[in-house]
């Protein structure tokens, strides 16, 4: 049954959310390798954000990359295409500003998907996202970010301000990296999304555990 209530707050919406890099989308063998280890380092999402690839090879890594991520029981989201997510049976799906609607992602994911989306640096965009049944939202590009050097920006103080009015778990993204990741969770980020930070180091698995002890009580 579908529905425009999500399913409650899942506990597993808290940790690492390493996301794919352009560097790492080039090849599947690199691909699932730097997965792999992410994952093992304790990486507790994965997300798959691949703006260079054919849907067709999109379609394939994802599969494969949904099978990594449960196998390490972790969560698997598509960034951006909901049909993609519907088809390969992904967790979830992310969406910003420009992409499907909150609405249409729920209706064609269904109540017991993830849905994130996008905020930038707006409260506002949160609480709407919060009623409209969204997962989790994120904030930020809260540093100077190679990947998105021209993603709108926030202060960390923005989550301080957020936290208590949010019921959603919140995720922080933009140039966060082991070192600044755990002022953002003392101000009130579940998660912590990076690119570079995980999947730009020489050990992709000893940054992943980097991030991941944050976490730990
Ligand atoms: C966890 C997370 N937060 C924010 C984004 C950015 O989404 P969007 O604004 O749609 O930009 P693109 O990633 O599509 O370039 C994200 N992907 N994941
Ligand atoms: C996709 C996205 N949205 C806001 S900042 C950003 C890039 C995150 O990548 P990095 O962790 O390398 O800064
Ligand atoms: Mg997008």
């Amino acid at each position: 049954m579908k529905s425009s209530h999500p399913h409650p707050t899942p506990a597993a919406l808290r940790g690492l959310y390493a996301i794919t890099s352009e560097a790492i989308c080039a090849s599947g063998g690199t691909l699932l390798a730097a997965a792999e280890e992410a994952l093992a380092g304790g990486a507790r999402l994965l997300q798959y954000r691949d703006k260079w690839n054919s849907a067709a090879v999109r379609a394939n890594h994802a599969h494969t990359l949904l099978g990594l991520c449960h196998e390490h029981g972790a969560l698997f989201i598509i960034n951006d295409d909901v049909e993609l997510a519907l088809n390969c049976g992904a967790d979830g799906v992310h969406v910003g500003n420009t992409d499907a609607s909150l609405a249409t992602a729920r209706e064609r994911l269904g109540i017991h998907a993830v849905i994130g989306v996008s905020c930038a640096g707006s409260i506002e965009r949160a609480l709407a996202a919060q009623a409209g049944g969204a997962s989790y939202v994120a904030f930020g590009r809260f540093f100077d970010s190679r990947t998105k050097p021209n993603a709108p920006g926030a202060e960390p103080s923005l989550l301080n301000l957020a936290r208590p009015q949010l019921q959603i778990p919140i995720c922080a993204i933009g140039g966060v990296t082991p070192h600044n990741a755990g002022d953002l969770i003392a101000r009130g980020a579940d998660m912590v999304a990076a690119v570079e930070g995980v999947f730009g180091d020489k050990d992709i698995e000893a940054a992943a555990r980097h991030y991941a002890q944050l976490f730990q009580p």
